[in-house]
């Protein structure tokens, strides 16, 4: 892979708030990254900087070692897409997903053919006539993908592109986005505050707090090793344990039941569920930090129930080992 997109020591700030304080970031061509992180945490001011959209008050953004600060947003040759992907209400589907073509000046034909590939490419063919507004809200999403897609930007930005769909939707579209990225060998970068989200389309994922970068890897990497608590507890771990003079993030399978006489700790079975043919057993317990409500796998001798004790110990498969502070 070449060398791509270059950030480095981004600042931006509006008045006297730092959105962005001193970034360093690369993204290497075909590459997909993620920027993950929570609600004002600085992800879409960095992008919208990355863009063009938001000046730099410190650092640099290059494209292929070219600095980019005399390069204005249409000269960038980056695509943009947001949460409502802000279609043309009034065009069809095709003078849609056909504006950026129409716009470089591409000849009728060529634009055509284009334009069709890309419905397909989405899932989308035969959709080139119908109105935006007959559209539901995820082929809205897939017309507004193809839109961006068509110029063939050098750099596609995405902003939340599926906060606004349901949940079910949400998923099997991170995966074709995923598939559509990667066949079109799109250079991405993807702003998500979720966590799956992250992990199912990127190659690599930024965590973002407060302006920083907290850790940058590719999603089993990061999964397996936080470089910290926060980053744990972004990516989904429900609690950090001290056991034997170590720190341990326990993840969503990483604690299971066991009689209450052998646990490390012991608690009380609030209720326990069947999702996705496994069960998974509500537990409240102090794992040293007072009493809260954690999630378990059923131990082999685990019997359905509630207001029963049971003993806890950790999976160390579910479980990621923490620096030392
Ligand atoms: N135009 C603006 N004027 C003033 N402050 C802003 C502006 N845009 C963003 N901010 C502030 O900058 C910080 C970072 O905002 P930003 O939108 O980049 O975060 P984010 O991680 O993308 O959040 P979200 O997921 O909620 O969009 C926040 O404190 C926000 O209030």
């Amino acid at each position: 892979m070449s060398r791509g997109l270059e950030v480095r020591d981004a600042v931006v700030r509006y008045g006297t708030t730092t959105a962005v304080d001193g970034v360093n970031l690369d993204v290497a061509e075909g590459e997909v990254l993620a920027l993950l992180g929570p609600s004002g945490c600085g992800k879409s001011s960095l992008l919208r900087a990355v863009a063009g959209l938001e000046p730099l008050a410190d650092g640099s953004v290059a494209w292929h070692g070219r600095d980019l600060a005399a390069v204005p947003v249409h000269r960038r040759a980056f695509g943009l897409l947001f949460q409502d992907g802000q279609l043309f209400a009034h065009a069809d589907v095709a003078s849609n997903v056909g504006y950026g073509l129409r716009v470089a000046g591409v000849r009728r034909t060529d634009r055509e053919a284009r334009v069709d590939e890309l419905l397909g490419l989405v899932g989308l063919s035969g959709y080139g006539s119908r109105a935006v507004t007959a559209l539901s809200g995820g082929e809205r999403q897939r017309v507004a993908l193809a839109r961006a897609l068509a110029p063939r930007p050098r750099l596609l930005l995405l902003d939340e592109p599926l906060s606004a769909l349901d949940r079910a939707l949400r998923e099997r579209l991170a995966a074709e986005l995923r598939e559509i990225l990667t066949a079109t060998g799109t250079t991405g970068v993807f702003v998500t505050h979720d966590h799956d989200e992250a992990f199912a389309v990127a190659d690599r994922v930024a965590v973002m707090d407060a302006g920083t970068i907290l850790q940058v890897a590719p999603p089993e990497e990061l999964w397996a090793a936080p470089v910290s608590w926060r980053v744990a507890d972004f990516l989904g771990y429900q609690a950090v344990v001290d056991v034997d003079d170590e720190r341990v993030a326990v993840g969503p399978t990483g604690l299971e039941t066991t009689a209450p006489d052998v646990g490390r700790w012991v608690g009380d079975v609030v209720r326990s569920v069947r999702r996705r043919g496994r069960t998974e057993v509500t537990v409240d317990v102090d794992l040293g930090g007072g009493v809260g409500r954690y999630t378990a796998v059923p131990g082999a001798e685990f019997t359905d129930g509630s207001d029963i004790s049971v003993g806890l110990r950790l999976r160390a498969d579910g479980c990621a080992h923490l620096p030392a502070r």
